[in-house]
């Protein structure tokens, strides 16, 4: 039977807020939640874990195809949590050498392919929201309303600066901003699934925008499509 749960993506850059938006509209809903950058960063510092080197595609493949890895959903006063092989990882994971790392093995088009099954699994009811670099693009392409969140580089280097500031030593503006623009490069100029709005994107700069103003145009968008009951 085809699954008619409906999704809605919400790609774009590192930074840009997909992350937080993603999160709220899926408590606000009452949907599921497929946060798929952490997949890519899970699989990145499993590698790490086990010796095996980011460029070995086959290996990779293997280790994607067999993660063991449970999420946990959010609940009141609790954000989502991670577990890889027993161990939470929810913080260990959101650093920029694990988000480096989980970009170089992202560009493998083995990679990519173990662990499309596992993302389009979260796709149930009453609904998901999927955040990423391609879940409107490939990975979703049906979903009935796909939203792609920019915001230019150096706000997003002020915002990820803001975030680690007095939790990560040594952090500086403009080596996040340099992370920033790498990352930026290296996600859209890949072969294989590359960052770019999907044709029926709705673009959203959000470089001036509040959360709260990205959210209200969001729902605006839900509530034109009516898709979330
Ligand atoms: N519109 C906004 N205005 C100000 N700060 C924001 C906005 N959106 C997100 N932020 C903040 O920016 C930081 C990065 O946001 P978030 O982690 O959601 O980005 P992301 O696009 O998911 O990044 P990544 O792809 O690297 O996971 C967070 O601290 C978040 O609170
Ligand atoms: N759908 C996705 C999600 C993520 N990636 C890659 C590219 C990113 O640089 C890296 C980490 O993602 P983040 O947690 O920062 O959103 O993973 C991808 O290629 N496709």
């Amino acid at each position: 039977m085809k699954n008619i749960a409906p999704v809605i993506t919400i790609d774009g850059p590192s930074g840009s807020g997909k992350g937080t938006v993603a999160g709220i509209l899926a408590k606000r809903l009452g949907w599921n939640l497929l946060d798929s950058g952490a997949l890519y960063r899970l699989l990145a510092f499993a590698a790490h874990n086990h010796g095996v080197d980011l460029t070995n595609e086959e290996l990779l493949k293997t280790l994607a195809a067999h993660l063991d890895v449970q999420f946990i959903a959010a609940t009141e006063g609790q954000l989502q949590r991670i577990i890889l092989e027993g161990d939470e990882v929810s913080d260990v994971i959101r650093t920029e050498s694990v988000g480096s790392g989980a970009s170089q093995v992202a560009a493998l088009p083995a990679v990519r392919e173990a662990l499309l099954q596992r993302q389009r699994a979260f796709q149930e009811a009453p609904g998901l929201v999927a955040d990423g670099r391609d879940m409107g693009t490939v990975v979703f392409p049906d979903a009935p309303l796909k939203i792609f969140l920019t915001a230019s580089a150096e706000e997003r280097a002020r915002r990820r600066y803001l975030q680690l500031k007095g939790k990560v030593e040594g952090v500086s503006l403009s080596s996040l901003l340099d992370e920033i623009r790498a990352r930026d490069e290296r996600d859209t100029q890949r072969a294989v699934a590359p960052l770019k709005p999907a044709a029926d994107a709705i673009q959203l700069d959000s470089t001036e925008l509040s959360i709260d103003q990205v959210l209200e145009r969001i729902m605006s968008e839900i509530a034109i499509r009516d898709i979330a009951g």
